[in-house]
């Protein structure tokens, strides 16, 4: 038998791509370096996009219909090649970013992402660059603290690539996981779907220039937190408790996700939120409702910073729930609890980079 570039093309002709129902042939997939050679057959199948998700369907296609049209007996070769650049390799991605601050509690409801966005706004007032990427899957908080709920960040194509656009408030660019998934579908996404989505809020998104990239991580240890070891050097962690004994027991374990002996992210410190309850009328009055100073203690104990104690008051709710950071107004007396932690941030983050080598990200093992 002789092959020849019809009899090839013709049995291409017969798969379809199934993201636009044209065949490959057509739909100009096949690139024009087939190679014959006796029973040996080489090409390469053209795709978008190098994540494309028809890809090896596509080429397992077109490896069959030659094998039914043609014969069983052609070898048959199949390269991939995509219009698009790739993705950087995770630890090569953002590096335009010269901070990456993970702000992560052991427990649910500690107030990490109100903390989370409240230092972003702060550290945004300081004068720098920020970034806050809302990656609580469970839980997304962030288009509501900005008031930003209706936001749908479109893509643009920047050097060759789709770049998906965050939105900017206050300062700030923001993407949130809220932003693209129903969160009350949240909690049915499977493992792999939510890391995906997440690398691509890091990798595919134009985060630009920053001087800091604040992660809002959600609560307690998850496959998420492994997979932003694995896509980001996160240079430091901020962990959030309350000062009661079962919170604090939690913030050991969240502690430990970053200082294991595979992971070394550096604790930059802890921050005490709800501290103690101050009634807007007897702003001088503290009344220690969680107990008194348990993550000053805890931070003692374990030799790391205390970055910040933040008082329980109602405006802090109430400004979260209307979309403006508490931290916004740097004349009251929360506005300057998250000054005063940014500020801590800064230095710790300062100290760390003077001090230690860059983080490497965690290897997959495949
Ligand atoms: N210091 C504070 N004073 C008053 N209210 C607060 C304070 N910190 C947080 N809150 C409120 O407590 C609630 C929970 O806070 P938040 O969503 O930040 O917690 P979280 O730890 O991120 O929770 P999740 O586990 O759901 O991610 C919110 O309604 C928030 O406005």
């Amino acid at each position: 038998m002789t092959l020849y570039p019809k009899l090839i093309l013709d049995a291409l002709a017969t798969v379809r791509y199934p993201g636009n129902g044209k065949n490959i042939v057509e739909a100009e997939m096949v690139a024009d370096n087939l190679r014959i050679d006796g029973m040996k057959v080489s090409f390469s199948l053209i795709f978008e996009k190098p994540t494309d998700p028809f890809m090896k369907s596509v080429v397992r296609a077109a490896e069959t219909a030659i094998h039914t049209y043609v014969s069983k007996e052609v070898e048959v070769t199949i390269a991939t090649e995509s219009k698009q650049a790739a993705r950087p390799e995770p630890g090569k991605m953002l590096p335009q970013v010269k901070n990456v601050i993970a702000v992560s509690s052991g427990k649910g409801g500690v107030g990490k992402s109100t903390v989370a966005a409240n230092l972003a706004v702060a550290l945004a007032k300081l004068g720098y660059k920020v970034g806050l990427l809302d990656a609580d899957i469970f839980g997304p908080s962030a288009p509501k603290m900005f008031q930003v709920e209706d936001a749908r960040p479109y893509a643009e194509t920047i050097d060759g690539r789709d770049l998906i656009i965050p939105v900017e408030k206050y300062g700030i660019k923001l993407l949130s996981i809220g932003f693209f998934v129903d969160p009350d579908q949240a909690t049915l996404w499977r493992g792999g779907m939510a890391s995906n989505a997440l690398k691509q809020l890091v990798g595919d998104a134009n985060w630009g220039d920053l001087d800091y990239f604040v992660l809002d991580t959600p609560p307690g240890t998850s496959d998420i937190h492994l997979t932003l070891l694995q896509t980001l050097a996160i240079t430091g962690a901020v962990i959030v408790s309350t000062p009661q004994e079962v919170a604090l027991a939690d913030a050991r374990k969240g502690i430990n996700m970053y200082t294991n002996d595979k992971v070394n992210v550096p604790i930059l410190g802890l921050v005490e939120n709800m501290a103690w309850f101050t009634p807007a009328e007897l702003p001088n009055n503290r009344y220690y409702l969680f107990g008194k100073e348990g993550t000053k203690r805890l931070a003692e104990e374990l030799n790391v910073p205390l970055l910040g104690q933040i008082p329980i008051v109602q405006s802090i709710c109430e400004n979260g729930d209307k979309g403006t950071p508490a931290a916004l107004d740097e004349n009251s007396v929360t506005g300057q609890a998250f000054i005063e932690l940014a500020r801590n941030v800064v230095a710790q983050t300062e100290k760390r980079n003077a001090e230690l080598a860059p983080t490497q990200i965690v290897e997959t093992h495949k």
